[in-house]
Formats: C-alpha cells, sequence, structure tokens
C-alpha cells in the first residue's frame, strides 16, 4: 500500500462514560474519494474530530503524513447574519488571499460569481459552495467534508459531489466524506465505510451496498442506490473488499 495520507488504527474514543468509537481502523490514500455512512450518533463526526486531531483517543492513533495540508468543509457554519461580509472578503480570513486566488478557488467551487456577494444573502447550496472554495484555498492534499451537503436538495448535492470529483481529478487530492444522502455516496465514492460506533463494513459501494449489516442499517435505502451505483459504474467492480464484526452491532447507537 502506498503510504496514505491519513491513517487511524484501533482508535478508540470515549466521551464521558460512553464509548463512541471501538477500535476504529481507517485510512485513505491519495487520489481516493472516501466516504463514510453511519446512523445518527454512530461516531461519524468524532471520528472526523479525531483525525484532525481535536479528540483524543483512549487507545490507538492517528498518523498523518508529514506536512499534510488539510481543507476542511464543516456540516454548517453559523455567521451572524447581521454582520457585513461579501464572500472575497470571507475567503481572506483567517489569512488574506488576493482576489485572484479567491476568483480561481471560487470557479473551482462552481460558483464564479459569487465574489461580491453577501455571505448573509446566499443559497444553502452557494454558502456550501463558498465553505469548499475555502478549504481548496489551503490547496489540500485531503479534503475532509462533514455532511456538506445536508440542507441541499438531491440535484443540488448531487451537482455538490461533481465539483468534489473534478477537485480531486484536477488536483489530486484524497477525500474524506461523511454523507447522509445514500444515493450520491454510492454513486460518488470509491469506499465506503459503515460505521456504527466500530467499522460494520467497508469496501466499495457495491459491496457495502450487499452487506447484511449495511442493510440491516439502513434497510430499503439500499436497493435503489445501488441501481444507481450499477448504473453508473457497470463493468468497475475490481478489488473488492469487505470485512464483518458481528460482535456488539448496536453499542453506539443512540
Ligand atoms: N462533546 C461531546 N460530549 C459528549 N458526548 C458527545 C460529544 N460529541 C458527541 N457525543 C456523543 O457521541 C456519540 C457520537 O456522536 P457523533 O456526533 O460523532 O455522531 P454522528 O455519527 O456524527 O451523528 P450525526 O449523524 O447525528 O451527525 C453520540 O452519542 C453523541 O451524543
Amino acid at each position: 500500500m502506498a503510504h496514505p495520507l491519513v491513517k487511524a488504527r484501533n482508535l478508540t474514543v470515549r466521551h464521558g462514560e460512553t464509548t463512541v468509537l471501538h477500535n476504529v481502523d481507517l485510512h485513505v490514500d491519495a487520489g481516493e474519494i472516501v466516504t463514510i455512512v453511519g446512523p445518527n450518533g454512530s461516531g461519524k463526526s468524532t471520528l472526523i474530530a479525531a483525525l484532525l486531531g481535536g479528540v483524543r483517543p483512549v487507545t490507538g492513533g492517528v498518523e498523518r503524513a508529514r506536512g499534510l495540508r488539510i481543507g476542511y468543509v464543516p456540516q454548517r457554519l453559523v455567521l451572524d447574519p447581521t454582520l457585513p461580509m461579501t464572500v472575497e472578503r470571507f475567503l481572506g480570513l483567517p489569512r488574506r488571499v488576493s482576489s485572484a486566488r479567491a476568483a480561481e478557488a471560487l470557479e473551482r467551487a462552481g460558483v464564479p460569481d459569487i465574489g461580491d456577494r453577501q455571505m448573509a444573502a446566499l443559497s444553502g447550496g452557494q454558502f456550501q459552495r463558498a465553505l469548499l472554495a475555502r478549504a481548496i484555498l489551503e490547496e489540500p492534499q485531503l479534503l475532509i467534508l462533514d455532511e456538506a451537503t445536508a440542507g441541499l436538495d438531491q440535484p443540488g448535492s448531487a451537482a455538490f459531489y461533481r465539483r468534489i470529483e473534478e477537485v480531486r481529478r484536477d488536483t489530486g487530492c484524497g477525500v474524506l466524506m461523511i454523507s447522509h444522502d445514500l444515493h450520491v455516496v454510492m454513486s460518488a465514492s470509491d469506499r465506503v465505510i459503515c460505521l456504527n460506533g466500530h467499522v460494520c463494513c467497508e469496501g466499495t459501494p457495491e459491496v457495502v451496498a450487499a452487506a447484511p449489516d449495511y442493510r440491516r442499517l439502513f434497510g430499503a435505502g439500499t436497493r435503489g442506490a445501488l441501481a444507481l451505483y450499477r448504473h453508473h459504474h457497470d463493468h468497475e467492480h475490481d478489488h473488492p473488499h469487505h470485512h464483518h464484526h458481528h460482535d456488539h452491532p448496536q453499542d453506539a447507537a443512540e
């Protein structure tokens, strides 16, 4: 295996008395799109916080490639709606960037014309694109997105993920994201990790969609997502990889 950008090994994390993550292993290589799916409260955000270094594991650890540049798109960011701030100025926080660089990042994020708009006046989709543009400005080797399409409609989130794929293609960055949008996940990811306090199953979207643990967690959503995946990825089912742990399946469920 090539040197991963980030690698978590045997990660166990507690919040107070509750063990939120049990022995989680995960890695992301350059150029691949890895998506974490899992029910509410299954530890997805906690896992990302641990990878970013914001949460200390009880056991195990996280290795990042030396000097790794990470671009992070949060689930949401609340700005004071009365605060006047243009998109361009927002992109210059915390470090000022030239107008040319800001414009290029907006172009990459698919919203070339919003630089002079007020942040408070953006639609949900435009706002998330502005967050993506800000993450791109870091020239990340690893882009991490925590439910970046929450609140977007299906075409909006599909368009957002297409942008992510283009950024990956153009820059070669690795992408790690959390998503609840199973249809899109199944068509846009190289690898899917199904989390429920531990890694229930992982592998190509097709392998995960067929896994009993995934079906038990997501039930009816599975078939349509898989059909869509087959439609987009006909004949691209190489290197399936998939493992199971049947112990404590509901540990982290709320
Ligand atoms: N700072 C915290 N202090 C105490 N408990 C926490 C904290 N953050 C998260 N938890 C708990 O840890 C568990 C996992 O939370 P986490 O936010 O990682 O889940 P998630 O999979 O991202 O959920 P969602 O899909 O709802 O965003 C939940 O039971 C949550 O209540």
